[in-house]
């Protein structure tokens, strides 16, 4: 069975996922030009890489069409439900560091925790005339934060595929979910991470897509044995 690994094509994550599989003896070679977003390894027949964005690494990791795939894991755990039992994560690379968090405005000088934030969502509608709005493209991670670990219910996502920063004081969303790394562009739109509100802390992973054809195939258990001696 060829397996399939895919890597990031662009991006943040490329050069160090490279890097990786340098490591750990795993050279990467594109099939036909520079450009092309096909390769293998080096010495390893019977395995191909495929390169994708990171999220689109995270949907092929989800629906098995690739065997393995890096990516931050914070689009792995929000784009599928059950990520547990379909993926398995092998091995974290401790770079593409990026906290998924939830921020409120800096002049919310009541609000610093998810309890705080539970006690304004439950009378919003009846003081501002809306339910509390949250910008992100993070709706999955959001709802299972909100309302599974939190118990807040009162409140409505609209998607944000982009500047999601700027939403509240667009006037298009009251708070936010977004990744962070550096913090400069929550300070930027005076915005503030609440105490309690880091939902994920997430990194460049080695993930696999639990497929029933990888029992006894001694590939993948080469595989990431190779990635993990790189770390
Ligand atoms: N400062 C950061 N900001 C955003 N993402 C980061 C940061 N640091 C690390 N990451 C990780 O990188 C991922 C996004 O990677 P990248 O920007 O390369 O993808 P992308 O090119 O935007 O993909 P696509 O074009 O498909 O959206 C994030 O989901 C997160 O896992
Ligand atoms: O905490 P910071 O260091 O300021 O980084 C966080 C910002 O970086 C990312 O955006 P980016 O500009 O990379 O664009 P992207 O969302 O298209 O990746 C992310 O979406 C945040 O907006």
């Amino acid at each position: 069975m060829t397996i399939t690994i895919a890597l990031p094509s662009k991006g943040r994550m490329k050069d160090d996922c490279a890097a990786i599989f340098e490591r750990a003896g795993m050279p990467i070679v594109a099939v036909g030009n520079d450009r092309s977003y096909r390769g293998r390894v080096e010495g390893w027949d019977g395995v191909e890489i495929a390169f994708l964005s990171a999220s689109e690494i995270s949907r092929e990791i989800g629906n098995g069409s690739v065997d393995f795939g890096i990516t931050g894991e914070d689009l792995v755990r929000e784009g599928m439900a059950e990520v547990d039992r379909r993926v398995e994560f092998c091995a974290r690379f401790g770079f593409g560091h990026a906290d998924v968090v939830v921020a409120v405005p800096e002049i919310w000088l009541d609000v610093d925790t998810m309890a705080d934030l539970g006690d304004v969502a439950a009378d919003f509608r009846a003081r501002h005339g809306h339910r509390l709005t949250v910008a992100t493209k993070y709706w999955r991670l959001t709802q299972q934060f909100f309302s599974s670990q939190h118990g807040i219910q009162l409140y409505r996502i609209v998607e944000s595929l982009g500047a999601t920063e700027g939403a509240p004081a667009a006037g298009s969303a009251d708070i936010i979910v977004d990744i962070t790394s550096t913090g400069s562009t929550l300070r930027a739109n005076h915005l503030k991470v609440l105490s309690d509100g880091i939902i994920l802390r997430s990194q460049a992973c080695l993930v696999r897509a639990r497929k029933e054809g990888h029992e006894g195939d001694p590939m993948v258990q080469r595989i990431i044995s190779a990635v993990r001696s790189a770390l």
